[in-house]
């Protein structure tokens, strides 16, 4: 079991160097503290060449630090520009919490207005754009069954590990293909665990990749405001079933009834064919019985009732063989496209005029008047607002 240091020390660490503010340091044990100088050496002054990615937080750099080590430098957007000491209090918090499927943080760089976190560099990208990014790209990768199966079980481990294991748990709150990043062996890591945490409550996060981030987001979460660890659990069986097939949640160039992929899933099961789904480029090399429980973990981990739900020790009990799947209470998921037709809500505005064929219940949202939904389609502007009191 892991616990955060949330009593703080009064000496100084080791590692910590050139500290802004020698009060603000003080709350923190083991975060390595790099400069400014560092980080803008390691990654040649910033440069694009050295750009790997951009996302909701910032832009993310390839760096070489000291020493040599290779590191994915995040830096940090202008909304993201929190207090030092809170800023510290939750990179603390981030640090501390180690497992093999969880992207590394190195350390961070508070410096002036800078907010810049050091990751472990992982070589072969995130699962979105190796795996989903549908072979169109040079990032993409062969991922045979036998390795899917590993990603799927590594993830689960690693969620479980954030939920279970860690005190206070920690909720994701957005698991999707790409937050998942791979190692060299192709093992998978959480990354972005504990940043919501890190945005201002006055700020928001747009996440870059809409459509993808609408379909992973469990309704209660969406609609009501609703966070717990089920919101994590649902968009983890989304992600399941995406790495089995090969496909993204949300695909509007299929015909109307393939587009969202728990719908897809469901109908299959209904049909006993969920075998249909898995993913073509296999060339079916793969447990056909073995794909199928996963598919049906997916849909459990989807139900509409959060209660339904699977914890995440349960999945990975179940995704190991150590536990039956048991299907024999299963309804349909909870599906995307019952809200497909939310339209764009100012957060004062009353739920009462809210357009939404969803069958949820929504009258919490009102009394949620943090979380804002907003989507008309999968190609619209989603924004939440964090919870900060989980
Ligand atoms: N530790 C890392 N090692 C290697 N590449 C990384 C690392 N962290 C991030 N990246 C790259 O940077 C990209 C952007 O990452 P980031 O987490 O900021 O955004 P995102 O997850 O793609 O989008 P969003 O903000 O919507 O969640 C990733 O897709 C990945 O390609």
């Amino acid at each position: 079991m892991t616990c955060f240091p949330f009593s703080f020390s009064k000496t100084p660490s080791s590692s910590r160097q050139h500290p802004d503010n020698d009060e603000d340091i003080s709350s923190i044990h083991d975060v390595k503290i790099y400069t400014f100088k560092e980080l803008r050496n390691a990654t040649d002054n910033f440069s694009p060449a050295n750009k790997i990615g951009e996302g909701g937080f910032g832009s993310v750099y390839m760096g070489r630090l000291k020493g040599g080590k290779l590191a994915a430098i995040k830096v940090l957007s202008a909304e993201s520009r929190q207090g030092v000491k809170e800023f510290l209090t939750e990179i603390n918090v981030i640090s501390a919490v180690e497992h093999e499927n969880l992207v590394k943080l190195y350390g961070c760089c508070v410096e002036k207005n800078n907010r810049i976190l050091v990751y472990n560099y992982l070589e072969n990208n995130s699962l979105s754009r190796t795996l989903l990014g549908g072979g169109h790209n040079s990032d993409s990768i062969y991922f045979d069954w036998r390795t899917r199966c590993r990603i799927c079980i590594g993830v689960a481990r690693g969620l479980a590990f954030l939920h279970e294991e860690v005190r206070p748990p920690i909720i994701h709150r957005d698991i999707k293909a790409s937050n998942i990043l791979l190692d060299k062996d192709l093992t998978p890591k959480i990354s972005d665990f504990g940043l919501a945490k890190l945005i201002p409550a006055n700020a928001t996060h747009v996440s870059t990749r809409v459509a993808g981030t609408l379909g992973y987001l469990a309704p209660e979460y969406a609609i009501g405001g609703r966070l717990t660890r089920k919101a994590d659990i649902y968009s983890f069986g989304v992600l399941l079933v995406e790495i089995v097939s090969g496909r993204c949640n949300t695909n509007s160039r299929l015909p109307i009834e393939e587009q969202f992929i728990l719908e897809r899933t469901w109908d299959l099961y209904e049909r006993k064919e969920l075998v249909g789904l898995v993913d073509t480029s296999l060339n079916g090399e793969f447990d056909a019985e073995q794909a199928c429980k996963f598919l049906k973990i997916g849909l459990l981990c989807t139900q509409e009732s959060p209660k339904s739900r699977p914890s995440m020790s349960t999945v990975v009990k179940m995704l190991t063989g150590e536990m039956k799947v048991d299907d024999s209470m299963m309804t349909k998921p909870a599906l995307i496209s019952d809200f497909m037709d939310l339209k764009v809500r100012h957060k004062q505005e009353s739920i009462t005029d809210m357009k939404t064929s969803s069958s949820y219940n929504t009258s919490s949202a009102s009394e949620h008047q943090d979380t804002t939904i907003i989507s008309s389609a999968a190609t619209s502007t989603f924004t939440t607002q964090y919870d900060h009191s989980m």
